[in-house]
């Protein structure tokens, strides 16, 4: 796992680090890491040599990071311009690096560049763009490459115009290819509209070390799911890998039933158990499940799904009752949500003793919370994990998964293929799946949505590409791949 720290928690690392170590040290292992990753990009386009570069220079050490990166790159051949946003602030050591080696500073935007690198702002950015920096974004566009086309974008740190802290996207901002950030991942570079201008991440190490304080967000690895993933043993039966029980579907909704059963079938438990109106229609597409009519009929169960396709009628009410009352670990989702934000259940929620994950996605969130997540999705979900004392799964692009203690995960496997109808059952499912199987409900929440996450890529891949018109079904039947990868 890997984890993205707030700009201020790393700004207090590296000035508790720069007295230790000689003057500039850190600001030149950045630059050497960003001119390693500039070159290695421009040998893949042509060549280093006689490449024109254009840094974007900031008013603070945003900008010399890139221009003792630019130094490093004209000493190699590169034809290096700077435009400087901020003439009479720009980083001064910096500026006479460069133009050391030839480099030249202008404050016109000039019409050819084969790679822009961004060093406008980094760490240091207070709220959206503003006066000559947004006006220089506004105008990059019309910069082209000399052989046509568009220039290579590299941010430095963090792409110019974002927040770091949140992802928040509200003014005009650099698209990047590739960002090289420096010593850890910042939120922006995980979560929030930022992530879709961050391009490629690279991270860069600058000798920073591990932070003694609680990152803004983890993001799990595929090594993490792999580890905690339940495994077979000759001493494995049916019962002891756990049995996940379902409470979903309804006449209206029977595709939901199915759907989130898929799931839990693409899930590490031995025995799928099935209560609800659908139970004839289940057991006909997946003769290996157990039907009853109500949650009270269906036998033993390590932990529940409640909600898909559920519907919000009294007997919905009765079901999600019965579910809140058994002390096993449950997933309320969708149809339950709204039921628990309606009446009493909520205080029902707080009083289980057994793990809950709610799955809302961001409408349901507004019936749990009164209040659409926002820009900063990360607090909204760690607010309302405390607030309810249970597991928040945020659905998104990029899922967040946060506990009643304020850890924070971001899943990065999502894929716009999953926006389709149904998906959410399935990742039900298979969630419900881990939680019967004994994962402690903030691993089976992460793993969860990272192996929903490759099933939907994999589904994708399989019709052709991320265009590809998948359906959920597509989904729950490439999960059971995905999950035999899983295997140490
Ligand atoms: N610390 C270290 O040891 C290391 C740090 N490193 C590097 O330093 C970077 C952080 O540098 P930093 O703190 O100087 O901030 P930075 O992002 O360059 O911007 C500050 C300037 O921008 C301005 N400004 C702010 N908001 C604005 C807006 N919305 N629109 C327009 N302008 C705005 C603000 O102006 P002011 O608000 O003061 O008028 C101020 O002048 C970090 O990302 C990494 O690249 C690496 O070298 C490794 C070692
Ligand atoms: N643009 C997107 N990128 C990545 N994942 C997405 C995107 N849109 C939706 N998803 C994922 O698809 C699933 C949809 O769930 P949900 O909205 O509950 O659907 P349903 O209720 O129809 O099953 C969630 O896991 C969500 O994270």
């Amino acid at each position: 796992m890997r984890a993205a720290w707030r700009a201020a928690d790393i700004r207090a690392a590296e000035e508790a680090l720069i007295p230790t170590l000689p003057p500039g040290t850190l600001m030149q292992r950045a630059a050497a890491g960003l001119a390693r990753r500039c070159a290695s990009v421009l040998a893949a386009r042509g060549g280093v040599y006689g490449a024109r570069v254009l840094l974007l220079v900031g008013a603070g050490n945003n900008g010399g990071d890139a221009l003792y990166a630019g130094a490093r790159l004209a000493s190699r051949g590169a034809a290096v311009t700077a435009l400087l946003v901020a003439p009479d602030r720009a980083h001064a050591e910096g500026l006479a690096a460069l133009r050391a080696v030839g480099g030249r500073a202008v404050t016109e935007l000039p019409a050819v560049a084969d790679m822009i690198v961004d060093g406008i702002l980094g760490s240091g950015a207070r709220g959206p763009l503003r006066g000559a920096a947004a006006d220089v974004v506004e105008n990059l566009p019309g910069v082209r490459a000399s052989a046509g086309g568009r220039p290579v974008v590299v941010a430095v740190d963090v792409p110019s115009g974002v927040d770091v802290n949140t992802g928040q996207v509200e003014g005009p901002v650099v698209p990047a290819d590739v960002t090289v950030t420096f010593g850890c991942l910042k939120p922006a570079l995980v979560v929030g509209a930022a992530v879709t201008y961050a391009g490629h991440v690279d991270v860069v190490d600058i000798g920073l070390p591990w932070l003694a304080v609680r990152p803004a967000a983890w993001v799990p690895e595929l090594s993490d799911v792999r580890r905690w993933w339940p495994t077979l043993t000759p001493a494995s039966d049916k019962y002891n890998r756990g049995v996940v029980g379902l409470a979903t579907g309804s006449s209206a909704f029977p595709g939901a039933a199915l759907m989130s059963v898929a799931g839990a079938l693409g899930g590490p438990t031995g025995m799928v158990r099935y209560a609800g109106q659908v139970a004839d229609e289940v057991v006909r597409a997946h003769p290996s499940v157990v039907p009853a009519g109500r949650v009270a009929d269906a036998g033993r169960v390590q932990a529940w799904v409640c909600g898909c396709g559920l519907g919000t009628d009294r007997r919905a009410g009765e079901e999600l009752r019965a579910v809140l009352g058994a002390p096993v670990p449950a997933v309320i989702d969708a149809d339950a949500l709204t039921l628990l934000s309606h009446g009493d259940l909520s205080s029902w929620l707080r009083q289980r003793e057994a793990p809950t994950v709610v799955t809302p996605h961001d409408r349901e969130f507004a019936r749990l919370a009164g209040d659409q997540p926002g820009p900063d999705r990360l607090a909204a979900a760690t607010e309302l994990a405390a607030q309810l004392g249970v597991v928040v799964l945020l659905k998104g692009d990029r899922t967040i998964v946060a506990t009643p203690e304020g850890t924070v995960w971001v899943n990065p496997t999502g894929t716009p293929a999953l926006a389709t109808a149904g998906t959410g059952d399935v990742l039900a499912g298979l969630l419900g799946s881990l939680l019967a199987a004994g994962l402690p409900a903030d691993r089976a929440a992460v793993a969860a949505a990272f192996t929903h996450g490759l099933a939907g890529r994999a589904a994708a891949d399989r019709l052709g590409g991320e265009h590809a018109p998948v359906t959920a079904p597509d989904v729950a039947a490439a999960l059971r791949e995905v999950v035999a990868t899983l295997a140490p």
